[in-house]
């Protein structure tokens, strides 16, 4: 993928892919890469939607004097997002253009002097507004916090291409394909929702909103900066992200617990099979100190029912636990089925922080019974943890009644 990839008319995708980074922003693993997309408009005017992270800049900047026209130089730059992994190349393009246009809102060009002190050539563009490039028009959307204040969409009017940011993005790396109708997007549709649930859940409303404006606009293909570009079936990413931030789940139960000795896994592996018995087939189950936080928010925002148990460490939760509580509360999330487990030796203490979570939640609904082992789960205990698996589903069933 050397040279750039034409996605709509006049317009090419000159991304690059990023194997080296472990973890996306220092938090989320990836175990298949990501890529940073980047588009170029060849129109009486040149124009590019983005740039990449810096240390890609030479193979960007490749791809951009390999589409050049001969004589012709890039007129302008729209930035749709501040971010490093999208602006980390525009201090080193402005060196190889430097009489090129830096077009974003006021608030991109207070980011762009602040990240890379550059106040030069810049124009600053309202919400609707409309840069002429010839034949292609750009209008500019405003969509402030999806994901940071100064994020914008741009809309190409003459093909319909929406230059989505980091909207509509996901992890995993462009291996060949770079459309919808190419690559393997059940794959991609997990890291999509693994990026939206851990990176721009929490803005969910904002995402709302953002919809609302975009409205009536005749979507032929999404260019999100990661992940494929949407050239075949854009709605289905649109309708995906309208769900998931909507907050609308699936019938399904997550299972985290917490557990050193294996007594707290014992009682969720029959929490798991009284839902099993009732018939539930998506289940998730996952050991908190074995899945990466990022995979189990994931399953959390997709499902209805969410099953959580610690064993108590001095005093409190299983300090993952905490992590993941936090994550929760930090996202937002709404409208869940929730049951609660725990065990403890003597004093205990981590049920009780599970249990206040559970209730204190708005609008999530505590399904019982809830339930604590001293040491070890007995017959009687195991038989309280799948009723509790069998409430959960009988529960989420009546709730899509
Ligand atoms: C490092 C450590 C700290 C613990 N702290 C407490 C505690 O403060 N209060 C308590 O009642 N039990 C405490 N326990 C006991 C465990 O919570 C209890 O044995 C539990 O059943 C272990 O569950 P597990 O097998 O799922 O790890 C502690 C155990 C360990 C290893």
């Amino acid at each position: 993928m050397n040279q750039g990839i034409k996605i709509s008319e006049d317009i090419y995708w000159i991304g690059v892919n990023d194997y080296e980074t472990d973890l996306f922003e220092s938090l989320w693993p990836l175990p298949k890469g990501v890529s940073y997309n980047a588009y170029l408009i060849l129109d009486e005017k040149i124009a590019l939607i983005d740039t990449v992270k810096g240390g890609y800049f030479s193979q960007y900047l490749d791809k951009i004097k390999k589409m050049l026209p001969e004589g012709k130089s890039v007129d302008y730059l729209v930035i749709n997002h501040m971010e490093p992994d999208h602006s980390g190349a525009i201090k080193v393009l402005v060196e190889a253009y430097p009489e090129m246009k830096i077009v974003g809102n006021k608030k991109t060009l207070q980011f762009l002097e602040g990240f890379y002190g550059i106040t030069r050539n810049t124009v600053s563009v309202e919400d609707s507004e409309v840069l002429s490039l010839g034949s292609h028009k750009l209008q500019f959307y405003l969509t402030p916090m999806v994901h940071w204040p100064e994020t914008m969409m741009t809309y190409d009017i003459k093909t319909g291409t929406l230059f989505s940011g980091d909207a509509f993005g996901g992890f995993g790396a462009l291996n060949g394909g770079i459309f919808d109708d190419q690559v393997d997007l059940e794959y991609y549709e997990n890291e999509i929702l693994r990026y939206f649930s851990n990176i721009v859940g929490r803005y969910s409303s904002m995402v709302q909103r953002a919809f609302k404006k975009l409205e009536g606009l005749n979507i032929k293909t999404i260019a999100a900066t990661h992940g494929p570009v949407w050239r075949k079936n854009p709605d289905k990413i649109i309708e995906l992200y309208d769900r998931w931030s909507k907050q609308e789940t699936e019938e399904g139960v997550v299972l985290v617990y917490g557990s050193m000795y294996g007594n707290t896994q014992k009682m969720m592996e029959a929490v798991a099979k009284g839902l099993c018995n009732e018939g539930v087939q998506k289940i998730r189950l996952h050991n908190i100190a074995r899945s990466h936080l990022s995979f189990i928010i994931r399953d959390i925002w997709r499902f209805k029912g969410l099953i959580m148990g610690s064993c108590t460490y001095n005093t409190e939760l299983f300090p993952p636990m905490k992590q993941l509580i936090s994550a929760i509360e930090n996202r937002m999330m709404k409208n869940r089925y929730v049951g609660v487990l725990g065990s403890y030796s003597w004093s205990g203490g981590a049920l009780k922080e599970l249990e206040e979570f559970a209730t204190n939640r708005k609008g999530w609904n505590l399904v019982e019974p809830v339930i604590e082992a001293l040491h070890s789960p007995g017959e009687e205990e195991l038989k309280r943890c799948e009723l509790l698996g069998k409430n959960m589903a009988i529960a989420m069933r009546k709730a899509s009644e």
